[in-house]
């Protein structure tokens, strides 16, 4: 077995437990993606047919990594093994047993927009003030009844639900859920929700279903557990129910997926559902070095709800991890430019040695416009898919309509578009003469004659034309119809008329569209090549999905939540500012706080050697600039591992030096204020820790210009304490403090949100 050597003891005794339940709980970069990887190819060594394989992902891409490395070890086998996303595997699934529960086999999954897009048209038809039911309000609302298995008819029966939503002026909303179920049926449309709510539904009512899958899916594994929801929990409960042979894999510390129903109640349930469970510690982290491994301990200490664990490195040191401070977000986007470049240069590595991390898609902005300035390329990963493009959408709507003409998204987003004459008011009388018959919209355009007065020529054309698709898609490959429909259906003229820019854009978006369907259709390791399975799950794709130039060099950006699990050379985390990270909306309780910082946790331990965080003292936030705080994270972290760079100075006009900025604050109880402030917000920043350790009265503005060896001191969170050393010179001075609750620990005066209290003793 030496394909195994590449594990340490632990891991392979995890690897070598093929049977039974199994659970690894441990800190990030200890292996846990790597025994999932070699468990399976050891399966398949030992004999285990890979159609009897189920492996659970939390990306696309991680899966397709994970076929790859098996691949490698054991052969095209790797091929057969269901592997994927919670929602790109059981809407795999449905499409084989939908008609089980009552969807056709060709049913649409809505994406976002089209879930909106229902809401919405409910909404104005209920004439429900969109204030107190804004769609957004009520898409969460009707998700997490689904990730809480509680259908439309249970929501409207549970009294705790209905008194909650009474209480709060929002009666109507189990009305919209029933609403909204029955559009999405009729139009044999699922949402993303919905995937794993009906294959919950479908494994509950049909015993011979779920036997066909638990005998199918003999050894189950899921990465990234404890990202779970109760939807996900109980899918996976389900199947391997029989035979036991289920291996989860996961991180507490990593759980930043609570405000989407991620419930870390999934580990502690584990435990109870398989009392003969095998438990297995990995310790080691082998992707970073000991000063980046410290740093995320030193992090996630803070927190309380958190199960100990033990996570070392025994790589070299490493560098300090270094800050950055900024005066402006553009200027952060720029000193992070520079400090790419330069180590590039320096140590000569590749652009894709490099990723760039923020707490919200808005900040990518100031990066991509400093990195295009520099000719630095790059990628934003998970940002606006390639398939949420306006014409992009466009196109794949009349393939969905070709498919499933019931799909109502899809009809009205181009039964007039390009333009042909079908106003909104006959698209009107159409939905109410379906709603009247019961029927679907294109039923009624069908016999448009029959059902709408004065019905424009164009309308029945318009059916005779999504007719003719069906007839070619049966005959033609998957690029033949693609381009079929593509032109006939006037959209690839109506592009290429316009010759702006982003019309250009949006014609050689629609071509390159087309060119990964001509992929598709002559690709020699599938049997089935149709538009249709190229369809199948388009509203699941991502950007990184369409990515052919995968090993290209470039800078990856993108948000912490989706650079879980994976791990890059150098790191910029950007923001880290008060109000931004930790976000102005995880400030109202400790756990959404917990949250936050376990997100932070996230992006440290993605970096292999270099961590750079940077944060700005002013930024444009809806057109206003705004001054910023640094984010208390940074104090959080042990000064011993931080090394400061100060060296940008403000550019004239971006207003006041760091240190005026900071005096300038006041602490009124316990909220902090800035007077006189003409564009910052009052910011709350404390609410939260202010129970975590309530300040004494008396308590003073930061006064550690003055601070001394021996003097007493109260710092906001760690509480009182002695001055036992200061070593530096300003601005980077730093104080070893010997705190009564909590120990020794050295802070950087910058961030220290310290006060002293006597002088010295
Ligand atoms: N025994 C080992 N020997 C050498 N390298 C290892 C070993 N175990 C893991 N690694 C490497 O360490 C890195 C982290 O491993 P992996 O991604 O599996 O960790 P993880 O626990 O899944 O991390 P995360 O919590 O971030 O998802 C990878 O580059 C992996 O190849
Ligand atoms: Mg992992």
């Amino acid at each position: 077995m030496d394909y195994l050597e590449g594990l340490n003891p632990e891991q392979k005794a995890a690897v070598l437990q093929t049977k039974g339940p199994v659970m690894i709980i441990a800190g990030a970069g200890s292996g846990k993606t790597r025994v999932i990887t070699f468990r399976v190819a050891h399966l398949i060594r030992s004999g285990v047919d890979s159609f009897n394989i189920l492996v659970l992902t939390f990306t696309n891409k991680a899966a397709r990594e994970m076929r790859e490395r098996i691949n490698h070890i054991c052969g095209p086998e790797a091929k057969n093994i269901w592997m994927g996303t919670f929602h790109s595997v059981f809407a795999k699934l449905l499409r084989v047993e939908a008609n089980r529960i009552g969807y056709p086999s060709n049913f649409t999954i809505y994406d976002t927009d089209d879930s909106k897009s229902v809401l919405r048209a409910i909404l104005k038809e209920m004439q429900l003030d969109d204030k107190l039911y804004s769609v957004n309000f009520v898409l969460n609302r009707i998700s997490a009844a689904k990730n809480n298995l509680v259908g439309w008819q249970e929501y409207q029966n549970n009294e705790q639900i209905q008194a909650d939503d009474f209480s709060s002026g929002r009666g109507m909303l189990g009305k919209i859920y029933e609403t909204y179920a029955q559009r999405c049926y009729r139009a044999g449309a699922m949402d993303f929700d919905d995937l794993l709510f009906k294959t919950n539904e479908l494994l509950k009512l049909h015993a011979d279903v779920l036997n066909k899958y638990q005998q199918k899916f003999k050894y189950l594994m899921v990465d990234e557990y404890q990202d779970t929801n109760f939807s996900q929990y109980l899918i996976v409960k389900r199947l391997a129910a029989v035979n036991e042979n289920i291996c989860v894999v996961g991180d507490d510390a990593q759980s930043i997926y609570a405000f989407r129903g991620a419930n870390i109640q999934n580990i502690l349930n584990f435990e109870k559902d398989y009392p003969d469970l095998h438990i297995f510690k990995l310790e080691q982290n082998y992707r970073s070095t000991q000063n980046i491994v410290n740093v995320a301990n030193s992090i996630i200490a803070n927190n309380k709800e958190q199960l100990k664990k033990n996570v070392f490195s025994e790589k070299e040191t490493g560098d300090k991890i270094k800050v950055m401070r900024a005066f402006s977000d553009n200027e952060e986007g720029k000193l992070v430019a520079d400090a790419i470049m330069f180590q590039r240069s320096s140590n000569g590595l590749k652009w894709h040695d490099f990723a760039i991390l923020y707490r919200t898609n808005a900040q990518s902005r100031s990066m991509e416009e400093a990195l295009r300035k520099n000719g630095i390329p790059y990628k934003i990963y998970g940002g606006l898919s390639f398939y949420q493009r306006k014409e992009i959408k466009d196109l794949i709507a009349y393939f969905r309509l070709t498919f499933n003409p019931n799909d109502e998204e899809a009809l009205k987003r181009v039964i007039n578009y390009p333009k042909r004459g079908i106003g909104d008011t006959t698209v009107d009388r159409i939905i109410v003469a379906a709603d009247k018959n019961n029927i679907t919209p294109f039923e009624v355009i069908l016999e448009a004659n029959r059902y709408v007065d004065k019905t424009p020529a164009s309308l029945n054309a318009f059916a005779a034309m999504i007719q003719s698709f069906q007839v070619i898609t049966k005959n033609q490959s998957a690029y033949e119809a693609a381009l079929h429909i593509a032109q006939h259906s006037g959209l690839l003229k109506d592009l290429y008329e316009d010759k702006s820019v982003e019309g250009l854009n949006r014609y050689e978006n629609i071509q390159e569209l087309l060119n990964g369907i001509k992929e598709f259709s002559e690709r020699e390791d599938i049997e089935e090549k149709g538009l249709d399975i190229f369809m199948q799950d388009v509203a699941l794709l991502t950007n990184d999905d369409k990515d052919k130039n995968k090993d290209a060099d470039t800078v990856s950006l993108m948000t912490i939540h989706s650079s879980k699990g994976l791990e890059f050379p150098q790191v910029h985390i950007v923001g880290l500012e008060e109000n931004l990270f930790p976000s102005q909306m995880s400030l109202n309780s400790r756990s959404d706080l917990e949250e936050e910082r376990r997100l932070f946790y996230v992006a440290i331990t993605r970096a292999e050697y270099k961590l750079t965080i940077s944060y700005a003292t002013s930024r444009f936030k809806f057109g206003t600039l705004i001054n910023c705080e640094p984010s208390r994270f940074l104090d959080e972290i042990d000064a011993k591992y931080l090394e400061l760079d100060f060296t940008a100075k403000p550019a004239p006009s971006a207003g006041s030096s760091f240190d005026d900025e900071r005096s300038a604050w006041t602490r009124k109880n316990d909220t902090y204020s800035k007077p006189k402030a003409a564009t910052a917000p009052p910011v709350k920043t404390t609410s939260i820790l202010a129970k975590a350790h309530v300040p004494s009265a008396g308590f003073k503005p930061s006064d550690t210009a003055n601070l001394q060896v021996g003097m007493q001191v109260e710092h906001e969170r760690f509480g009182f304490g002695k001055v036992l050393t200061l070593e530096g010179s300003k601005p980077d001075i730093k104080a070893t403090i010997f705190f009564k609750e909590i120990g020794q620990k050295q802070l950087l005066l910058k961030f220290a949100k310290l006060s002293i209290i006597s002088g010295v003793e």
